[in-house]
């Protein structure tokens, strides 16, 4: 696996009497999108907060390239970008001199290096026009071109896709992918939209009452996973019979269908099988069990207490 850039080790978080974060422990790796998942008031932006050094943790500690954020502030924020209110810029300015505007606050950022986070966010046409104008998404896309001016590491966004349409929720999932693979940037998004981590990243953890309470590899959970067949065929009692004989699997049978738990590979060959036993068949619905699933399994009815 790659480079762990930053570490979460039991980072607790007490307001009050109240223990909001209850000892986090995980790593992101470059080159990954990491999804932080969660209801609302779960823990996601004061984690965040935390990670990026805007409020202080009560226990524990967050490593960055090696750095400590509470021993060693500045050269472990040094690897960080991060958006996590609304990016901030002046709408009657340009793209572009916003982005030299926030260049000057930081040292050693070349013009050169304006051009390529323009590039990396695909706002080169339009980076000389107002920001005033620009949509949500495309603010959005500066931000993360601001964020990356001073060549992070570690790319911090919360809630990314908030507000936008399904062309800019497109755009900027295309971005922050494109960033990971060939920047080898970790991205660490949070979201409480499922279909949205799903599609974005290629790790997830989620996060209820401030505790992690899982984390898993969202592609290959799905790859791995039996899925639910439902076959629709006729006769339906000899159809059982054989589906249970060529899967090894109970069979639920219906009036005129047969519901079984199967890898999805071995549809084609079933069909066929099934096809040459002379069983008629009407139909092959398949139902992965979805993140959406999964995630209501895991943080069950009534997630927040
Ligand atoms: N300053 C504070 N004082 C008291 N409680 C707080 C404070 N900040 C956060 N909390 C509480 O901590 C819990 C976690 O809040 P947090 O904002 O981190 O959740 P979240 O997962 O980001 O949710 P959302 O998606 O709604 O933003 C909530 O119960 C919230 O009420």
């Amino acid at each position: 696996m790659s480079e762990a850039v930053m570490q979460l080790k039991n980072v607790k978080k007490t307001i009050g009497k109240k223990e909001i974060i209850k000892g986090l422990d995980f790593e992101i790796h470059a080159g990954e999108v990491f999804g932080f998942l969660g209801p609302n008031g779960a823990g996601k932006t004061t984690t965040i907060r935390m990670m990026v050094g805007l409020i202080q943790m009560t226990e524990g500690d967050v490593v960055i390239k090696g750095h400590s954020i509470s021993r060693d502030f500045k050269q472990a924020i040094r690897h960080v970008g991060a958006i996590v209110e609304n990016p901030e810029m002046y709408p009657f300015l340009s793209g572009w001199k916003n982005l030299v505007h926030y260049a000057r606050m930081m040292p050693g950022i070349t013009e050169e290096r304006i051009h390529e986070v323009v590039r990396l966010v695909g706002l080169e046409k339009r980076i000389k026009e107002k920001a005033g104008k620009y949509s949500l998404g495309m603010r959005q896309r500066l931000g993360i071109a601001q964020a990356l001016l001073h060549n992070p590491s570690v790319l911090i966004l919360d809630e990314p896709t908030n507000g936008l349409d399904p062309s800019g929720i497109r755009e900027i999932r295309a971005y922050i992918r494109k960033l990971a693979e060939e920047e080898g940037v970790a991205v660490i998004v949070s979201s409480h939209i499922l279909s949205e981590m799903e599609m974005m990243c290629d790790r997830m953890g989620v996060i209820k009452n401030g505790e992690l309470i899982s984390i898993q590899m969202v592609h290959e959970t799905q790859q791995r996973e039996d899925v639910e067949v439902v076959f629709t065929a006729s006769p339906v009692d000899q159809s059982a019979t054989v589906l249970k004989e060529l899967t090894g699997k109970d069979v639920e049978a219906g009036e005129e269908t047969l519901t079984v738990q199967m890898a999805k590979e071995a549809i084609p060959d079933v069909v066929s099988e099934l096809v040459q036993k002379g069983i008629r068949i009407y139909g092959v619905n398949i139902h992965t069990s979805t993140l959406e699933d999964k995630f209501l399994d895991l943080i069950g009815e009534g997630a927040v207490e």
